[in-house]
């Protein structure tokens, strides 16, 4: 995470080239990482100006008050005490068979870290549900150990639990307006009266819901209900959160906001949240986590550190994604002599395997200088996603 210096210096580069709603999120997120009344106060009435003013004049006016408010931030910033540096939650060997059906999911570890996001991957049915399930403690395992450490021994369960935040795949309906209910999960964060209004409209803020306050569930649009989620969980300040597909049924921009999200929530300064996510959406996923956890049929075939059946060889080979209208042929052509060794295409995409010492460049300049027409290319010698394509 930047000094709080670099962090509003950013956005100041931002405002004055003319990235103003980029701009205005990083302000959001330095104003609510103070912790501080004052601070929110005068934020949310910058906020209710930059909704007043059109966004064709946000450039000349609200631009200038800018300034004032990150001075305020910068005076109001309290650094926080340092975060632990331990794991947050310790999975060892956890497996489960259910009583029904032939699926079980094979012992499996997991060790998620203060502000560290884990991407869960894997195809339909491979066990995703079932292990965040057993990590939110709504599963026993037949085997194998789960430890939180952000409670003092002794800590009731139920205490344990609700510092854990579970964000099923599909959410329940609620009643009443957002609002209502966003000031309702502030209370669990124990604010009450004027205090729990800053709190709870600096957090709709930064969640871009201030439009929707007072929606009700079925007025919202799914891309918004799973931001209605994430401020939710993040106004109860929980220390974990673990989500179960939350790019399901939203549009790549709603997707590349919430991931967005999700990075902020981890990388907060004063309140970092570990984060394990489902998905299927490889490319985005990887993009935000720092570990990767692949579960094929109920196996962990590849964890963080620790691939778990591959050769080291593999690991180092390249493999590439190409989508290109060349055929076959001229593929083997043209890169045969640069270590092509294997060749797939699923009628879509061709999977490129390369013997050790090719290099992403080497191809890259063969595929140049041969003017065969490239629409996608990527490596994913280092991805999860071969996996899915093997
Ligand atoms: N309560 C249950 N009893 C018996 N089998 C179950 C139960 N819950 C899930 N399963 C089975 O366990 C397997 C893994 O399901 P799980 O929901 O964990 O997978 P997933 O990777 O999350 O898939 P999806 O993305 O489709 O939700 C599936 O075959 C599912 O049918």
């Amino acid at each position: 995470m930047p000094q709080l210096s670099e962090r509003l210096a950013e956005v100041r580069s931002y405002f004055a080239h003319g990235d103003h709603h980029l701009g205005y999120r990083r302000l959001l997120d330095a104003a609510l990482e103070t912790g501080n009344f004052d601070v929110y106060r005068a934020t949310l009435r910058f906020c209710d100006e930059w909704d007043a003013t059109p966004e064709a004049d946000r450039g000349r006016t609200v631009t200038d008050r800018v300034s004032g408010l990150l001075a305020l931030i910068e005076t109001g910033h309290r650094p926080p005490p340092p975060a632990g540096t331990g794991p947050r939650l310790e999975a060892e060997g956890v497996a489960k068979r259910y009583h029904q059906g032939a699926f079980s999911l094979a012992p499996v570890n997991v060790r998620l870290h203060h502000g560290q996001i884990i991407g869960l991957v894997g195809e339909n049915g491979n066990g995703k549900t079932t292990l965040l399930r057993l990590l939110n403690g709504d599963l026993r395992p037949d085997a194998g150990t789960i430890r939180y450490h952000f409670a003092p021994a002794g800590t009731a369960a139920y205490d344990v639990r609700s510092r854990i935040a579970f964000i099923p795949q599909r959410p329940q309906s609620w009643y009443g307006s957002l609002m209502d209910n966003l000031q309702f999960a502030s209370t669990f964060a124990g604010l009450t009266g004027e205090e729990n209004e800053l709190w709870t409209e600096m957090v709709i803020a930064r969640m871009g819901l201030r439009p929707y306050r007072t929606y009700n569930w079925s007025r919202i649009s799914s891309g918004y209900k799973m931001r209605f989620e994430l401020a939710r969980t993040l106004l109860r300040k929980p220390q974990v959160l673990l989500l179960d597909e939350p790019l399901a049924n939203l549009d790549m921009l709603a997707q590349q906001i919430i991931l967005e999200d999700l990075k902020f929530l981890a990388a907060s300064e004063t309140m970092p949240l570990s984060i394990i996510l489902s998905s299927q959406q490889l490319y985005e996923v990887e993009k935000v986590s720092n570990e990767v956890i692949f579960l094929q049929r109920g196996v962990a075939r590849y964890q963080p550190g620790a691939p778990l059946d591959e050769a080291p060889e593999e690991k180092t080979a390249l493999v590439l994604e190409l989508e290109t209208a060349a055929t076959r042929d001229e593929l083997e052509a043209l890169l045969g002599p640069a270590g092509l060794q294997q060749l797939t295409f699923n009628g879509g995409v061709h999977i490129l395997y390369f013997a050790p010492g090719t290099g992403t460049g080497d191809v890259l300049t063969l595929l140049g200088g041969s003017g065969l027409p490239v629409r996608y290319f990527r490596d994913i010698s280092h991805s999860s996603r071969r996996f899915f394509v093997a």
